[in-house]
């Protein structure tokens, strides 16, 4: 053990916690109580091992949670006895399989094993008080098998980018249709007797294992022991069973009493990993669930609220989040079994005709496994882990270990997922219609792993259909490349089975080609750091304060080189406490999220959601936080020169302590006045800089915007000035016509023709009835010689304008107006008649000619 390993496990033992001893090394949590736990449950029977889930040993649980379970777990013999019996045993009892209507979650039936665990629920203990380490661990939690010489010669196929990919033949008694490593080593072909096409050799079909027997744990070694491995050393990790009913998937991952399964010999894998690594604490938290009818449940939620409130997929692409799903925190085998027997008491098994108790759903047992390197056991002087204020996560998915001093935070997942069975229609309608979306889902797997497959192969990005299956859409971001993947596929060898171990081996083949990229994944707690740097600045300005004491003297001391080099080793200090003072800036303000490292957030940073009105208010504040600073410079600078000078007999120890005064505030101005130039200055700019790039743009429309209206305006203006001067037109008009009217109506009354009566209350007159009566007086007049008139000329003319004829308006209702005369215009025209022909068209037009004085 190195010496820095020592002191922290000598700092941990150092923690106040007296009555923690050592866990008993007669506690025997083997892989074998823990599957017989998960058999137990499955078959509704009380479990194998009662001596050990009631065992009264005292449980070291220094920073484990496993007091608390304890607590809880008092009650459990009384309620082991009384697990109420569930449909097997009901089968059992009499005989004959049990009606299931509908597929039972055996954990309703059994409530007392419900509250066992709540105190394990994640989101209720803190995890810095639940991390395992080396020195937790106890020997009977881990598996014997793995040591260094074990994983240095470990087959790693979770370094290569392909899955991993077995076949299990499960032992039969009948007559095997396929032979296996015939030809070439770790292939299955099928026997020639069954070959439909008698003339084409059967296909071999190789793989990275072709395993038989019953043995679990070559299985394990084989298969599963290189990714939980890779699980613990941080990446993701997935090994699922696949394939048809009765074939052997959960035989494979779990197990039975005398051959226990992949999950319970990971579990010991996982604690002997631990227990390995004297430099590294874990966090294991579990989660468990099932895909039934294309519905999540949360096996380890009471089943009740695991019905109302089913597990939802949120998230896109990689970043896939499940939710509600209660996390429980791991620390000891003996707690995985409890986890793992809680979230079996939940699953939905029923029989069906090939297999007694067969999976009706997919189940996923998840591990997130976080650690980080041992700290020195204090980061702030007290004792590792118990420093951190419990964490209570604001997301779904439980807490996360906390990086701390700086140290990084290692995450990964490792889920061990046991496939219902692809089966033919049952004799069961429950069963049939469970059996559809099983079907279903495993067709949706098959198509997406075909496609990603094709994918590779042919360097493609055809879409995925992911979403078509919970079960897909859940395995996204595994079998999106994120994780090292095994698969074991199980086949039946009857001759009963051919078409379905056909179809396994094929889909077998094509996850083969599935292309793998995981990498790790580490968090950097950046609080830590910047306490750090914090630290780090004050450190340097009290070494800074202290050398400018000591300088006045000291520099009378040393040699001008000597000097230089003290003025460089300042001018150092100084340059370490501004870049210090900056990172902190930008750690604390650049948004992660945005990756944007050029735009520091606060004061300064922009948000573009905010209004132009919000952006303004912004710089007015950064302005006046500049102000606010500049106004600090000048009193310091104020201060600096209003302090009184020495007299010239002052002691040196007095001028000595004067002078580094004025250095450390010289030394402050500076800082400030960088600080101010970094931290406000640039950002300020930048704050301006975006405004401005912001506004340009309206501007531009705004711009746009006047000119149309402006343009808009000055053709209203032509407008009006056109209606201005027809409206002053028409107004001549109306004046040369009222005169003309008057004219007219002197010329009658020098007629002397008397006023026939109706002319005392004349009618209205139209232009063209008084137009045509005088027309037709002056014709008679001029004809009898009464009247002697000037003829009338253009100039008459009322449409004349400043000396022009015009086309004018009325013409036009001139050449309308046919016959316009006063109404009742017969006593009128009775004297007329006298002297001219009352019966020739009157009108204007008679009077000045065919047109009259009007000109086009
Ligand atoms: N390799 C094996 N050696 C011995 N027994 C096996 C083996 N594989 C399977 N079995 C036995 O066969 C039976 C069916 O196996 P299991 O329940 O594991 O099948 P399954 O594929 O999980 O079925 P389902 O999809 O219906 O859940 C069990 O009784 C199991 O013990």
């Amino acid at each position: 053990m190195s010496s820095s390993s020592s002191s922290s496990a000598g700092s941990r033992l150092a923690r106040p916690v007296p009555s923690t001893p050592r866990r008993p090394l007669s506690v025997n949590a083997s892989s074998d109580d823990l599957t017989n736990t998960i058999r137990a449950t499955r078959s509704n029977a009380v479990p194998a091992t009662p001596g050990i889930l009631g065992s009264a040993k005292k449980y070291k649980a220094a920073l484990t949670t496993e007091s608390r379970v304890r607590t809880t777990s008092k009650l459990k013999p009384a309620g082991l006895s009384s697990v109420p019996p569930t449909p097997m045993r009901a089968r059992s009892a009499d005989g004959s399989r049990p009606k299931t209507p509908s597929t039972p979650r055996r954990g309703t039936d059994s409530p007392l094993l419900q509250p066992l665990m709540s105190e394990m629920d994640v989101s209720k203990i803190d995890p810095e008080e639940a991390l395992v380490d080396f020195q937790t661990v106890e020997p009977g939690d881990i598996s014997g098998d793995i040591d260094e010489a074990t994983l240095e010669t470990l087959n790693d196929y979770g370094r290569e980018d392909k899955v991993l990919v077995s076949i299990r033949v499960k032992p039969s008694s009948a007559a095997s249709a396929w032979e296996l490593h015939n030809t070439i080593p770790k292939s299955i072909k099928l026997d020639a007797t069954y070959t439909k096409n008698s003339t084409s050799p059967p296909q071999d079909f190789r793989f990275d294992e072709v395993l038989t027997g019953s043995d679990n744990k070559s299985i394990y070694n084989a298969v599963a022991r290189s990714h939980v491995c890779a699980a613990m050393d941080g990446y993701n990790a997935v090994i699922f069973a696949y394939g048809q009913t009765a074939s052997g998937k959960t035989f494979t991952l779990t197990g039975d009493e005398d051959q226990p399964g992949i999950i319970p010999r990971a579990m010991k894998d996982v604690f002997g990993y631990i227990r390995r690594m004297p430099t590294r604490e874990y966090l294991l938290r579990c989660s468990y669930l099932e895909i039934y009818n294309e519905t999540i449940h949360d096996l380890l939620a009471p089943p009740s609220s695991s019905v109302t409130q089913p597990v939802q997929i949120q998230g896109t692409g990689a970043n896939i989040i499940l939710t509600p799903l209660r996390e429980e925190v791991v620390t000891s085998l003996k707690s995985v079994r409890e986890v793992l027997q809680r979230g079996e008491g939940n699953r939905r098994t029923a029989s069906t005709d090939w297999n007694e108790r067969s999976s009706r759903s997919h189940s996923v047992f998840r591990v997130v496994i976080e650690s980080r390197e041992r700290g020195s056991g204090d980061d702030n002087g007290a004792p590792s882990g118990r420093t951190t204020p419990g964490f209570r996560p604001p997301t779904p998915g439980g807490p996360r270990l906390q990086a701390k001093g700086g140290r990084s935070v290692q995450t990964s997942v490792l889920s061990l997922i046991d496939l219902a069975g692809s089966e033919k229609a049952t004799s069961d309608k429950e069963r049939t219609r469970e059996g559809k979306y099983i079907n279903t889902s495993l067709l949706t797997l098959g198509t997406v792993i075909g496609t990603l497959a094709e994918n590779s192969a042919k360097n493609k990005t055809d879409h995925v259909p992911f979403r078509n299956s919970k079960l897909t859409r859940m395995l996204q971001p595994s079998l999106s490349g994120n994780a090292r993947i095994s698969v074991i596929c199980t086949i039946n060898p009857d001759t009963s089975a051919i078409g379905e171990s056909t179809s396994t081996l094929l889909f077998a083949q094509r996850i083969k080609k599935v292309q793998l990229n995981a990498q790790k994944k580490e968090v950097v707690d950046t609080e830590a750091l910047l306490e750090r740097y914090r630290q780090e600045i004050e450190d340097l300005k009290r070494r800074l304060a202290e050398r400018e004491v000591e300088a006045p003297a000291r520099s009378r001391r040393l040699s001008a080189r000597e000097q230089l080099e003290e003025s460089r080793a300042m001018h150092d200090l100084n340059s370490r406490i501004r870049q210090l003072t900056k990172l902190i800036l930008t750690s604390q303000t650049v948004d992660e999220s945005k990756g944007d490292q050029s735009r520091p957030a606060s004061p300064s940073k922009i948000d573009f959601d905010m209004s132009p009105y919000q952006l303004q208010q912004e710089l007015l504040a950064a302005r006046r936080h500049i102000e606010t600073q500049e106004q600090q410079i000048l009193s310091l600078e104020a201060a600096l020169s209003a302090r009184p000078e020495l007299p010239p007999d002052a002691p040196e120890s007095e001028k000595d302590r004067l002078i580094a005064e004025q250095a450390k505030t010289i030394r402050e101005l500076e800082i400030v006045v960088k600080g101010y130039e970094d931290n406000l200055g640039e950002p300020l700019r930048a704050v301006r800089e975006d405004v401005e790039n912001e506004w340009v743009g309206k501007v531009e429309s705004e711009k746009r915007r006047r000119e149309e209206k402006e343009a808009w305006a000055d053709e209203l203006v032509k407008q009006l000035e056109r209606e201005r001067k027809a409206r002053l037109k028409l107004e001549d008009e109306r004046q040369a016509l009222a005169s003309f009217v008057k004219r007219f109506d002197t010329l009658w009354l020098s007629t002397g023709v008397p006023l026939p009566s109706t002319m005392l209350n004349p009618p209205m007159p139209t232009p063209g009835g008084a137009a045509s009566i005088f027309a037709q007086r002056q014709r008679t007049r001029l004809a009898s010689g009464e009247l002697s008139m000037p003829a009338l000329t253009e100039t008459d003319s009322p449409l004349r304008i400043n000396g022009v004829v015009e086309p004018s308006l009325l013409e036009e209702e001139w050449d309308d107006v046919k016959d316009v005369s006063f109404e009742n215009d017969g006593p009128i025209l009775a004297p007329l008649a006298k002297n001219g022909d009352p019966t020739k068209p009157s009108g204007l037009r008679n009077v000045l000619g065919e047109r009259g004085n009007f000109s086009d």
